[in-house]
């Protein structure tokens, strides 16, 4: 079997049009553009580009972007000052502090200072409160793109063995409670785990977000399932070249399972369309206004 492609980039242009729509229809009918901050404390390469790409994405769409650059040896007091200015900033509907932080800044203090309705990731300590009790909350962008794709794909997964391969608290945890939310029978896997492959073999859906080049192979999948890579590793491609691959052996995998996501093109692009869909949520809960149907969980 040679599985079906899940083409991520194509299905977040498609979120991203409807948040265009509803941007527009804001403007127009409220005089509201929706906002959203980004801040970088550092000069990681990396979040650099995601950054970047973010804003770029964000004026697309017809938002407001706000970006804070701050150098990497800013203090806490000067970071939570920022915070609490963008808190208090009626035209920022939606605040993102670039993770990692570097190491002397607490993060978890950091992201627990943002408005919870204006946590647009997700992942404020009520945030993840209201996920596990199943009610209304700002849902993280990753898990929320990855369960886009998994309901286009499959319609309903109520039933599905669902393993997910990670538990931290921006990717595997957050997702295991959406797939729970959906009814599907979750397991959470991670780096203690015994006989991961046997568990993995059972698997319907497999979330691999792991941070290991190409770990999961196809030997790993049951055939017919349905495989998410969220894993984005830079490796070595010779000749001073690098590429970006999954947590997921893509052609061995491809090979056994029904639908895979590609890296890149897979869930990367759902992440950023997520993150504009949550703002216009954000803007639209602030507002006292109906909020779109179809762009949250
Ligand atoms: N596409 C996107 O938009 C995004 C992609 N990512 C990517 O997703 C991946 C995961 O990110 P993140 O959740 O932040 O990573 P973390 O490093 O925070 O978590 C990794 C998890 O994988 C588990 N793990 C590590 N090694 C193994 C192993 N050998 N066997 C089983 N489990 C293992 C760890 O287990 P334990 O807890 O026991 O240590 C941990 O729970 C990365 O590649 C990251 O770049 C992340 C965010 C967004
Ligand atoms: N507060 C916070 N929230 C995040 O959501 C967050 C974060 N910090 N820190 C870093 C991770 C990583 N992340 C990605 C977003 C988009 C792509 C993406 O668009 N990837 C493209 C490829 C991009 C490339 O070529 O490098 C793709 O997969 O097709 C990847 C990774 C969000 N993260």
């Amino acid at each position: 079997m040679t599985a079906q492609v899940i083409d991520g980039k194509a299905f977040a242009a498609k979120v991203r049009g409807r948040v265009a729509e509803e941007v527009a229809a804001l403007k127009e009918g409220h005089g509201i553009t929706p906002g959203l901050a980004v801040v970088l404390v550092g000069e990681d390469p990396a979040s650099q580009v995601y950054v970047r790409s973010k804003g770029k994405q964000t004026i697309e769409a017809g938002m407001n972007s706000f970006e804070h650059k701050l150098d990497a040896d800013t203090t806490q007091d000067a970071l939570l000052a920022l915070i609490g200015q963008l808190n208090a900033d009626p035209a920022v509907h939606g605040i993102l502090v670039q993770l990692p932080l570097p190491a002397h800044l607490d993060s978890e203090l950091v992201i627990n200072s943002i408005d919870p309705a204006k946590d647009v990731d997700g992942f404020h300590i009520s945030n993840v409160g209201l996920l596990g009790t199943g009610q209304k909350s700002m849902v993280p962008c990753t898990p929320l793109g990855c369960l886009m794709l998994l309901r286009d794909h499959h319609g309903s997964l109520s039933g599905l063995n669902a393993v997910v391969v990670g538990r931290s608290n921006i990717v595997g945890k957050p997702m295991a409670q959406l797939l729970l939310g959906d009814s599907c029978t979750v397991t959470i896997a991670h780096s203690r785990t015994k006989d991961l492959t046997e568990v993995v073999k059972r698997a319907d859906i497999v979330v691999a977000a792991v941070g290991r080049p190409e770990m999961v192979t196809g030997d790993w999948i049951k055939p017919g399932a349905t495989v998410i890579d969220v894993g984005i590793n830079r490796i070595d491609a010779g000749e001073g070249k690098t590429r970006l691959v999954g947590d997921c052996h893509y052609d061995s995998c491809a090979e056994v399972a029904g639908a895979i996501t590609p890296v890149p093109g897979g869930v990367g692009p759902m992440t950023i369309a997520c993150l504009l869909a949550n703002t216009v949520t954000a803007c639209c809960r602030a507002n006292g206004l109906k909020e779109p149907q179809g762009l949250t969980a």
